[in-house]
């Protein structure tokens, strides 16, 4: 604490606004570093840029003593900069390379490392060689302090490198492209639905629960169907048009006959993958075969494009489950998640005990965009928009003499779209006459119950529905997540803890949902509910 304060008398010296930013609070006071280092690097900046253009000088003011001060003062935090944005590439020292974290095991990161300064050859691989090395990291402590979590897929700048004893430090998160919940995975590019057709049978209300889920992440999904060798011809074909019609083309597979894993294989290859679906529908098992040698069509045999730890076992085979011949389905209990390296380029991550999506991120208004049925219109006109921009792009950067006259007709369909996409995005999402309409018979609502899922979409509507409320009431709002984003110096997107009111400390998962459950409880004899104005409640009343 004393440190703390220090520093503290010693930065109102340099500016009344960063003054301001101090709080008594010490995991804020610690997070505030990390806006300094912006000020120092400008400071660093305005030096170079006087010596690359001496003309300058006198425009320029003269640097700040203050701030150099500063910099000198927390020189041992100056790995604790901003998140560092994706395209960023930080010069490194001998002992910093960067990576991605494909494991978390207790305090220790597994983390495979790619690029990095030349180094000595027998210890480390040569440069641009494409081979990873896997180095076991701890997390520098004030990372945790300031809730910069760390998580299995993120991009990572690792610093105290023992190339030998393959240890290392995590001194920085590079900025997510994603990241999601249920397991905590970043940069997560893709989803693989995976259900079987027979044993445990496919269900269509289970399916549809994994595919919103999916889908409400804004990330592309594949459906595959795996065990296709237990159906006849006519039930893949019956199950093809069911779910043509929902929006999907699904791959049929089959681990055990070995059909349709070419076809997988390809769409996962360089793609960070997490295979999601119920327990026993052979996730694991269809890892397992994708990750032999024999399915890696472009890698060599026993090419491994990473070079783990001697003795380390973690990215070996996932353990197959039995199915559980009275229920008919799968028993694993292990929760833990691996991004296990493709041998042709690429993760793929297991989700063994994730079996009941959780529905936490989508809202009573969100729900229908998770249907593609619903938008389908909206979605071929928009796929149109995106390849007829295409078009324009490649004909306006062509040599050849532009073409006047078809110039004109691109510009005039072009407008025609915009006005076409502007219509949808004053409807969106719903294109309903209120915008905010749940497409249950309201009037002025476009989308009828005509649909096979309309049922599964009216019954996840009501239970998000009593979700909503009960946060409503517990909360006060929404729960968003524990960390919010600002944008700060230099357009720097940082992360800030969003710290819960009155406890700082955040309650568990299993605390939460039980509590969840209690207050559902509480809710059914509730009498205070707006039931008259409720669409859900007037379209349960009306179904009945
Ligand atoms: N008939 C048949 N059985 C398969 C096929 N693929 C996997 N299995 C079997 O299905 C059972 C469950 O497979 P797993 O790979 O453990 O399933 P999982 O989805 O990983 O299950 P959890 O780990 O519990 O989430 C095992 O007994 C596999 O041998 C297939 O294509 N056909
Ligand atoms: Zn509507």
């Amino acid at each position: 604490m004393p440190i703390a304060s220090i520093s503290l008398i010693r930065h109102r010296a340099i500016t009344p606004t960063a003054t301001s930013l101090f709080t008594s609070n010490h995991n804020n006071l610690l997070y505030r570093f990390s806006t300094l280092r912006c000020f120092t690097i400008s400071a660093k900046q305005q030096q170079q840029q006087q010596k690359q253009n001496p003309n300058n000088v006198s425009k320029k003011p003269p640097p700040n003593k203050n701030l150099l001060r500063a910099k000198h003062t927390f020189k041992d935090y100056s790995s604790l900069a901003p998140i560092l944005s994706p395209e960023q590439a930080p010069p490194l020292s001998q002992s910093q390379a960067i990576g991605t974290v494909a494991a978390a095991q207790a305090n220790f990161m597994r983390v495979i490392v790619q690029s990095g300064p030349s180094r000595t050859a027998d210890v480390a691989p040569p440069e641009g060689s494409g081979i990873g090395v896997e180095l076991l990291c701890v997390v520098r402590a004030v990372l945790k302090k300031i809730k910069r979590r760390v998580l299995v897929g993120d991009k990572v700048l690792v610093g105290s490198i023992d190339w030998v004893d393959r240890r290392g430090m995590i001194e920085n998160v590079f900025q997510r492209s994603s990241e999601i919940l249920d397991p905590p995975v970043a940069n997560v590019d893709h989803f693989l639905v995976l259900f079987s057709l027979e044993q445990p049978r496919l269900e269509p209300f289970a399916l549809t629960r994994f595919l919103v889920e999916a889908e409400s992440t804004g990330i592309p999904l594949t459906l595959a169907l795996n065990k296709s060798e237990l159906v006849d011809e006519e039930t893949l074909v019956g199950w093809k048009t069911r779910l043509q019609s929902w929006g999907y083309e699904p791959v049929f597979c089959s681990v055990d006959s070995k059909s349709g894993l070419d076809a997988l294989a390809f769409i996962l290859k360089d793609q960070t993958t997490v295979v999601v679906g119920p327990s026993g529908v052979g996730k694991s098992s269809l890892i397992n075969t994708l990750r032999s040698s024999h399915h890696a069509s472009d890698a060599e045999e026993g090419d491994n494009w990473f070079d783990p730890i001697l003795g380390s076992k973690w990215f070996e085979e996932q353990r197959i489950g039995e199915v559980s011949t009275r229920s008919g389905r799968g028993k694993h209990t292990t929760r833990h998640v691996s991004l296990l390296p493709l041998s042709g380029g690429g993760y793929l991550a297991d989700t063994p005990g994730f079996n009941q999506p959780s529905l936490m991120k989508v809202t009573k208004q969100s729900l229908a965009q998770a249907f593609p049925e619903v938008c389908a219109v909206c979605e071929t006109l928009c796929t149109s928009f995106d390849s007829f921009k295409l078009v324009f792009f490649f004909s306006s950067e062509s040599n050849a003499e532009p073409d006047l006259t078809c110039m004109f007709q691109l510009i005039a369909s072009l407008n025609y779209l915009l006005q076409i996409r502007k219509m949808l995005i004053d409807n969106e999402p719903t294109k309903c006459s209120f915008n905010n309409c749940l497409h249950l018979g309201e009037p002025g609502c476009v989308v009828k119950g005509d649909w096979e899922r309309y049922p599964y979409y009216f019954q996840l509507l009501d239970e998000i529905r009593i979700r909503e409320e009960f946060q409503l009431r517990t909360f006060g709002t929404k729960r968003e997540g524990d960390v919010r984003f600002k944008v700060g110096e230099m357009g720097v997107k940082q992360a800030e803890p969003r710290l819960e009111p009155k406890k700082h400390r955040r309650k568990s998962r299993k605390s939460i949902n039980q509590s969840i459950l209690d207050g559902l409880d509480e809710l059914d004899d509730d009498d205070n509910l707006d039931m008259e104005n409720d669409p859900i409640l007037r379209a349960m009343k009306e179904n009945q």
